[in-house]
């Protein structure tokens, strides 16, 4: 790996000590380990010291690197790094890696073996990362283009799996940029083997939805994607963009695996699409409290066991999950995040004002909202003391 890089008088960067909060029992419920923990709510300091990345996702030729030219060239206060996972004719073997500071890039190139980042990202693109991290001092924001073909699930795993990366990044957010030209083309896509395409897969990931290239379609092209996209992800923030412009302060900071108690996370109408996406979001609500044993058995029993099925008994695929859950014996709110089978519970706010209830958000394939409903009421405790603790 080359380097080029300016004359570096700075202050060498300063790494922070890993947080031994994250570093140590969190990890062991992400990795895959039978077990699960509720974390104390991190200091705000550590998430504070995280360095959040965002990673742009899109089919192919949808706008991805419009966007990111966009936000580094417009104000936002931020030293951004950029990774760019690229690959042109006859270079497939190249990425680059982009600091912008005061406006300077500097370049660094990676060779992806596979010149796929999802594929060879436990070892490239976390050495590209730790790179990254030794710069620190001179960023403070990572945007991450993935290629047109990538699922972002495997990349978004990796910025929680990797103990070291853990510490020090944190995943703000994934935001799917669409091509309104020919989205109804990529989305409907039938694959030789019945998987689902990579373009509905980024749709169902996505934390913010960019429709894009508003200029080259009808108001009816634009609302069937509309359609088609919302019958896949109702619960992702949804803009329509020409050339990606839209404010970078709806771009940044999105906090997406951090809290869901903003309108980012609302829950929006499905449409009464025509279109059967197969995949699709589903949310089961419940007032009163759910045991601590009986999340896990609903999380495992979804992500890891597949013992949950639709009606013609296919199991389900969860591809995305989110939730702010009361659990008995517990004072706070409990968020519940999942990407594919990993997944982690943090305790956030304490429930003041506000009588307690169980919301959880799944996109996936084969969810049948029946009996995901009833399997969470399951689980609900009859008579929670704790409830009683509510302030009001
Ligand atoms: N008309 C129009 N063109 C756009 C818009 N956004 C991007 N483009 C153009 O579309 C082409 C592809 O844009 P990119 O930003 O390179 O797309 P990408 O997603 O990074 O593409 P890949 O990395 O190759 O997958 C470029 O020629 C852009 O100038 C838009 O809103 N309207
Ligand atoms: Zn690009």
């Amino acid at each position: 790996m080359s380097c080029v890089e300016s004359d570096d008088d700075d202050e060498p960067p300063q790494l922070i000590p890993a947080p031994s909060l994250f570093a140590s029992e969190d990890m062991a419920a992400k990795s895959g380990d039978a077990a699960k923990c509720l974390n104390d709510e991190p200091p705000s300091s550590t998430r504070e010291q995280q360095t959040p990345v965002t990673l742009l996702t899109g089919y192919l030729g949808a706008g991805k690197t419009t966007l990111l030219n966009y936000i580094l060239t417009h104000e936002h206060n931020k030293k951004i790094a950029v990774i760019l996972n690229e690959f042109g004719e006859g270079s497939a073997v190249e990425k680059s890696m982009s600091i912008g500071q005061n406006g300077d890039l500097y370049e660094e190139w990676l060779e992806l073996r596979n010149g796929c980042l999802c594929c060879s990202v436990k070892d490239n693109g976390v050495k590209a990362i730790e790179n990254l991290m030794k710069k620190r001092g001179k960023f403070d924001y990572i945007l991450l283009e993935t290629t047109g073909l990538a699922d972002p699930g495997p990349i978004a795993q990796l910025f929680w799996v990797d103990k070291q990366l853990e510490c020090q990044i944190k995943l703000d957010g994934i935001i799917t940029v669409i091509d309104c030209k020919h989205a109804m083309k990529n989305l409907t896509e039938k694959k030789p083997d019945g998987v689902i395409n990579e373009a509905v897969r980024q749709v169902a990931l996505a934390d913010l939805l960019l429709l894009n290239k508003c200029d080259l379609v009808s108001e009816a092209e634009r609302t069937a994607v509309y359609d088609a996209v919302r019958s896949i992800n109702t619960s992702a923030r949804l803009i329509t963009t020409t050339r990606c412009q839209v404010e970078v302060s709806e771009l940044l900071d999105l906090r997406a695996y951090d809290s869901l108690n903003s309108d980012r996370t609302a829950v929006f109408a499905a449409p009464g699409s025509h279109i059967d996406m197969r995949v699709r979001t589903v949310t089961v609500e419940c007032d009163g409290s759910v045991s601590s044993e009986g999340l896990d058995s609903f999380v495992q029993a979804l992500l890891w066991e597949k013992t949950v099925t639709d009606a013609e008994g296919r199991p389900a695929i969860v591809y995305r999950m989110k939730g702010v859950l009361s659990v008995a014996g517990e004072e706070r709110q409990v968020l519940l995040q999942a990407v594919q089978e990993l997944y982690e519970t943090e305790q956030t706010q304490p429930w003041t004002g506000q009588s307690r209830h169980c919301t959880i958000i799944l996109i996936g394939e084969h969810l049948d909202k029946d009996v995901l409903q009833r399997l969470l009421e399951s689980y609900l405790v009859q008579s929670d003391s704790s409830a009683e603790q509510q302030v009001s």
